[in-house]
């Protein structure tokens, strides 16, 4: 638990700014499916300290998980470790991808390390463990048959049909492990062809694909760059003039150069275009000039909803408020059969008018009615317990995320956030629900709601729809009241979208 002091919603009305390692949280993860490898595992009975795991994985367990911890919750151990080591640290810098559906990695000297442990089964098979890693219902596929998504996303264009082919044959092992969407489903069927045959296309057909679906007009004319607002994994945002009609809009501009993975541009694309509606932030348009993509999108000038909770202190209504809006986006992309699966403050952006829009597509999973995906996306402190213990999961990871979010807006960050990813996976997979600093200064109705929220068995947890009927939202304060903490945090963080 953060135990920090000074924040809160019954803390002082403004607090010092607390530091936050936002490079550290925003690692995310994401990992290979179908791998199902028995280890040979046992308990040290004299020391309680897991064993018979590969080095690797024995050498961070023990450094960060206590033998104690590992005694008590084993399977929550492993499976921490194990996620771990398929971590994906996201790269703050150009030549990552633009925002993917399946994350783009990073390979590490590391995961090479555990990849060949597990292709050439370097871990024995176990005659008598229990402790199996890797939940697929698939049977146990063995050595260079298993498909890990390393494998199967070409990192370079694929210029000739055989290699086409091949690959063709990779994505749809991992589109279909990813989507695990039955093929007689007609709800949303369109954009998981997409996604299939775009996996296909060579990197000049994706550019001829691209200019299909962008407007001709050379951005470079159309708009006056004002201001850098950041720069994220797959690209500069920044604000702009349009001069069609004199409206400022944020662009993110994308080096395609840069992009490995090229397919899944059109397919975020085509997702961005497919969704309107008032709390989220809205895409404008695409524009390609030579490799750069420009994707306009609504401008949200109030800044990150993170930006406030780790600055000032929110009153119950105006979390209240919040939550409202964030349940409303929640619910479209739910009714449109799509998992956000990366609800947090730092995706939910605000206008200064107290607008509240949830932003970054990337890792949105498509699924039908009640579909169920296996891949680890998202980031780690805000994952639903089922996510981490790679049990199937729905539309209520987002559920869970919102729940967190709300914590985020109690206490300034999310629970665990001191801890580093690897012991946050290892405590929401051992503790499920996580403790509340002050729960017994919250209203009755916003405990009700948190309790809601924060349902380790999904089916006790609330659905988004359910939630926005829910009492704590009847004291939701007008938008317009987050105005003041809007400005508050841009002063004390020296931000202007000017
Ligand atoms: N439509 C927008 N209006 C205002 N600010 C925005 C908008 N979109 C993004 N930003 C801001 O621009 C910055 C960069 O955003 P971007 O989404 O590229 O990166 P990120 O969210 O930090 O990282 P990632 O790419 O991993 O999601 C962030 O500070 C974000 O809040």
């Amino acid at each position: 638990m953060s135990g920090r002091s000074g924040r809160g919603v019954f803390g002082k009305l403004f607090s010092k700014k607390h530091n936050r390692d936002r490079e550290e949280r925003a690692t995310d993860i994401g990992m290979p499916t179908n791998v199902k490898q028995h280890l040979h595992v046992s308990k040290n009975s004299e020391t309680g300290m897991l064993e018979g795991l590969p080095p690797t994985w024995l050498r961070l367990l023990n450094t960060q998980i206590t033998p104690a911890e590992q005694n008590e919750y084993p399977d929550a151990a492993i499976q921490a470790v194990k996620f771990h080591m398929y971590t994906i640290k996201k790269e703050k810098a150009q030549d990552e991808p633009f925002k993917p559906f399946v994350t783009q990695e990073v390979i590490t000297e590391e995961d090479k390390e555990i990849e060949k442990l597990l292709d050439h089964k370097n871990a024995h098979q176990s005659q008598d463990s229990d402790l199996s890693i890797g939940q697929s219902s698939e049977e146990e596929i063995t050595g260079n048959d298993v498909p890990s998504e390393r494998q199967t996303m070409p990192a370079t264009p694929i210029k000739n049909s055989i290699k086409k082919k091949e690959a063709m044959m990779d994505m749809t092992a991992v589109m279909q492990d990813l989507t695990l969407i039955g093929e007689d489903n007609d709800e949303s069927p369109m954009l998981r062809k997409k996604e299939m045959s775009y996996s296909t296309l060579s990197d000049e057909e994706i550019y001829e694909e691209l200019k299909k679906i962008c407007n001709p007009d050379d951005p470079y004319v159309r708009f006056e760059r004002i201001k850098k607002l950041g720069a994220g994994a797959s690209g500069v945002v920044f604000i702009a003039i349009d001069s069609k009609d004199n409206s400022r809009v944020a662009i993110k501009d994308i080096d395609l150069t840069k992009q490995s993975k090229k397919e899944l541009i059109l397919n975020e694309i085509n997702v961005l275009k497919g969704f309107h509606h008032k709390n989220l932030v809205n895409f404008l348009d695409a524009f390609l000039s030579y490799d750069h993509l420009w994707v306009a999108m609504e401008l949200l000038d109030g800044g990150s909803l993170t930006d406030v909770v780790t600055e000032v202190v929110m009153k119950e209504g105006q979390i209240a408020a919040v939550c409202h809006e964030t349940l409303q986006a929640i619910a479209f992309l739910h009714s449109k059969g799509t998992i956000h699966r990366d609800i947090k403050s730092d995706n939910v952006l605000l206008g200064m008018d107290g607008t509240v829009k949830v932003t970054d597509f990337g890792f949105c999973a498509n699924i039908v009615g009640d579909e169920k995906r296996q891949t680890m996306v998202g980031t780690p402190y805000w994952m639903a317990p089922e996510v981490v213990t790679r049990k199937q999961y729905g539309k209520k990871v987002d559920v869970w995320s919102l729940g967190i979010m709300a914590i985020e807006m109690i206490e300034g960050e999310p629970p665990y956030m001191k801890e580093t990813p690897l012991r946050a996976l290892y405590l929401i997979a051992a503790m499920g629900r996580p403790k509340i600093p002050r729960w017994e200064k919250l209203s009755p109705q916003f405990q009700d709601f948190l309790d809601k929220c924060l349902q380790v068995d999904v089916d006790l947890r609330a659905s988004a729809e359910e939630l926005l009927k829910h009492p704590f939202l009847d004291c939701a304060m007008e938008l317009r009241t987050l105005t003041p903490l809007i400005k508050a945090a841009q002063k004390i963080l020296h931000k202007s979208y000017d």
